[in-house]
């Protein structure tokens, strides 16, 4: 029996209700109670019609499900959108990405190519991101601002970098965001040792020791394409998974992005440390890196959550998008039409999520206790009739123009279709003038 306040802050009546646990869940005609920004219970519209609440929200088109978690990207890259398509990773980096960063990102690089990123995310029912970049501390703040809940791995890497002269720097001024951030709720920290290619042994040693006695996670590139693996085995004999094992990184709070490249011994081996997988179909499909085998890590018990990447390498933020195309992706590569069924797949963007970056007591699926952090699918359109299953809907026909409303922690972020930030205004004017700057310096340099 569920024990009330008189009065509840928020009634979402939906007509279907996805709560993710357990899995293969569909409840029609319910209301989700929300109160102080957590979930107190899920009952049917019939028990709710006598409750009290400050607001009731009707959705009586829609489908409620927990909000999408995605697990990798590069917020501020949004500025790099489009700029150098068509290419494989490495010269990706190495002849464009790299350059242009090292010409043009500034904290407010930083700050504008955030906000672009994290309105696209919550406009398109994202309510946690991870992210990986340069002054973190400018991202900390941006999604404080937009009232998201953000892991923001502090970039380590042996060379300068924006914001660091060296890895030392780098890691001493992550630990200073840890500290300002260990009381936010919406904000936790983590390493993002970039890859294993661009750290030394010694910092990822350092690494190691800092993050277990801080019980802080590791986020980190890992086994993206096969030429990583391949020049790793040829430079020092290993693959890097088993490198990192050789440095005691594997455990649970290992968060290894991409994993294309898996042999037998390194299925044992995340499985034997419990590592969490960060899978970016799109972002793989685009370089070219290969495919991350996911219906076999799950068979193995492994965590796999789902990410975009970049915009850069993308070309968007859309967890919709990302969750069809590893749908069609697992199937297509393994021959198995059951392979990631589209329960499994809705999974892998919202608790597997959650698990992965070490939040699943506080989000990731709609249950009694948790932030009531939510994202609610209108299905009236025509192109979505007629609606037999409304998972089948989310995750083979929708995409993030048919998300209406978003909730964090209870804190409406979207309703119906639009964006409820305050100081929307300027940030299309300072995009375009990030791009214009960005256009003419790589015109002037082409010359
Ligand atoms: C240390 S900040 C992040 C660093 O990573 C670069 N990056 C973006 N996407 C990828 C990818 O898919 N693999 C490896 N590195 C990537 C980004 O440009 C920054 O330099
Ligand atoms: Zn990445």
């Amino acid at each position: 029996m569920l024990s009330l306040p008189d009065s509840v802050d928020l009634l979402i009546s939906a007509r279907w209700i996805v709560p993710v646990v357990p899995t293969g869940q569909v409840l029609e005609n319910h209301v989700v109670i929300v109160h102080q920004s957590r979930i107190l219970g899920i009952v049917s519209q019939q028990r709710a019609a006598t409750l009290q609440a400050r607001e009731r929200r009707e959705l009586p088109h829609h489908v409620l499900i927990p909000g999408l978690i995605n697990a990798h990207g590069h917020a501020a890259m949004s500025l790099f959108r489009g700029l150098a398509d068509d290419l494989p990773l490495m010269s990706w980096l190495n002849d464009h990405i790299w350059p242009a960063e090292g010409r043009w990102v500034s904290e407010d690089f930083v700050r504008i190519g955030t906000r672009l990123a994290v309105s696209e995310m919550l406009r398109g029912g994202t309510t946690s991101f991870a992210d990986m970049y340069f002054y973190p501390e400018i991202a900390a703040q941006v999604a404080m601002d937009a009232g998201i809940r953000a892991q923001l791995a502090f970039p380590v890497i042996d060379n300068p970098i924006p914001g660091a002269q060296n890895s030392a720097e780098a890691i001493s001024k992550g630990l200073r965001l840890h500290d300002d951030s260990k009381h936010n709720e919406l904000i936790s920290v983590a390493f993002g040792p970039h890859a294993p290619y661009t750290v030394g042994d010694d910092t990822l040693i350092r690494v190691r020791t800092l993050a277990d006695e801080l019980e802080l996670p590791v986020h980190m590139h890992v086994h993206e394409t096969a030429f990583e693996v391949e020049e790793a085995i040829r430079q020092t004999g290993m693959r890097p998974l088993q490198r990192l094992r050789e440095l005691g990184l594997l455990s649970p709070r290992l968060q290894a992005v991409h994993m294309t490249q898996i042999d037998d011994q390194d299925m044992q081996l995340l499985g034997d440390y419990g590592v969490q997988i960060i899978h970016c179909p799109e972002s793989n499909m685009k370089l070219a890196s290969g495919f991350c085998p996911v219906q076999r890590l799950l068979d193995n018990n492994i965590n796999v959550a789902l990410g975009t990447d970049g915009a850069a390498s993308n070309n968007d933020l859309d967890m919709f998008a990302e969750l069809r195309t590893a749908a069609l992706l697992a199937k297509g590569v393994s021959g198995q039409p059951t392979a990631l069924d589209a329960h499994s797949a809705l999974r892998m963007a919202t608790l597997a999520g959650a698990q992965a970056l070490g939040i699943a007591e506080q989000t990731g699926s709609l249950e009694p206790g948790k932030l009531a952090d939510m994202v609610a699918v209108d299905l009236s359109a025509l192109p979505l009739q007629p609606v037999y299953h409304p998972v089948s809907q989310l995750l083979y026909t929708c995409n993030a123009s048919h998300v209406s409303d978003v909730w964090v922690a209870g804190r409406q972020k979207v309703r119906s279709g639009q964006l409820q930030l305050a100081d929307q205004d300027g940030l299309l004017e300072a995009v375009n003038e990030w791009a214009q700057q960005i256009q003419t310096g790589d015109e002037e340099h082409d010359a």
